[in-house]
């Protein structure tokens, strides 16, 4: 469980996951009750992922990254286009401040492991454990990726730029939540939850996706170098508090280590901007 504490204010499209529990199972009965994690994916495969160092995004404090094209944007809508119609989807009814909210977004979750649950804001998510072949095939795709297994996937419908995700931070038992966009592009911004003081009042900025490119211009102040001297390093990116992008159709995002901890997300509304529909799938390898 998270033990930062609860947010004063709730927003109602927050996905925040409070308590995420496994059904009781016989084999499990006879234990006392255990504090430490399980993994319910492959526990000889990686927990993080380490091999999209290229695409990492310069955070403070935070491990993200954010590469552009996994599937071309043809086969990205196809996706869309098929998943749109599953029979999955619902809008959740949240508790907040004691009262029904009927979220705006729609929802479909899926789990590879049967005893997998999860509440988010007093909602018992309705947790489908049967795939349709195009998500297992997505999520193979995603697993090839970045190189991690994954045992739930929690898909967001946006069925137009009206429909939006508050700024929030998923349970920090989700160690690696990759989310692959279909459809329309969308902004997401990612906003550090301690940035220095001085900083704490500007606005997100717009940044590129990436490490900015190396300079390749030489300059003639400095003293000539020995021809054997290693070529020198590129300066290391500025490290940002606040990060505003496009989420691409086709584009996969990871957020892994600390992020839940020092950094929240959103997608807000874009009503004008944005006219079409949007399915993210949020591939989780969840730790509990
Ligand atoms: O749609 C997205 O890209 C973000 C979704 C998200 O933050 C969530 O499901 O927790
Ligand atoms: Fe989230």
């Amino acid at each position: 469980m998270a033990s930062s504490p609860p947010p004063r204010r709730r927003q109602a499209d927050a996905t925040e996951p409070k308590s995420t529990k496994r059904k009781p199972t016989p084999r499990d009965a006879p234990k006392p009750k255990s504090k430490r994690a399980r993994l319910t994916v492959d526990a000889a495969e990686s927990s993080q992922v380490t091999c999209l160092d290229e695409y990492r995004l310069p955070l403070a404090d935070g491990d993200a990254f954010y590469v552009p094209s996994i599937v071309d944007e043809a086969t990205a809508q196809q996706w869309h286009d098929e998943l749109v119609n599953l029979d999955e989807w619902y809008r959740p009814t949240l508790k907040v401040y004691g009262k029904d909210v009927v979220q705006s977004r729609k929802i479909a979750a899926f789990a590879t492991d049967r005893s997998l649950e999860l509440k988010y804001s007093g909602h018992p998510v309705k947790m489908s454990y049967d795939y349709p072949p195009l998500l297992r095939k997505i999520q193979d795709l995603v697993e090839a990726r970045t190189g991690c297994l994954y045992n739930h996937v929690m898909a967001n419908l946006y069925e137009d730029g009206g429909v939006y995700i508050g700024k929030h931070r998923d349970n920090r038992e989700n160690r690696v939540i990759a989310s692959l966009s279909l459809g329309q592009p969308r902004t997401f911004i990612l906003t550090h939850t301690h940035p220095p003081p001085a900083l704490s009042t500007s606005a997100p900025s717009d940044v590129p996706p990436t490490a900015p490119p190396h300079s390749t211009s030489s300059s003639s102040s400095s003293s000539p170098s020995d021809p054997t001297d290693p070529p020198p390093r590129p300066p290391a990116p500025a490290l940002v508090y606040t990060h505003r992008s496009t989420l691409a159709s086709g584009s996969l995002l990871v957020m892994q280590g600390a992020m839940q901890q020092h950094w929240k997300h959103e997608v807000p509304r874009e009503k004008r901007a944005c006219k079409g529909s949007r399915i993210s799938l949020t591939f989780r390898q969840l730790v509990f």
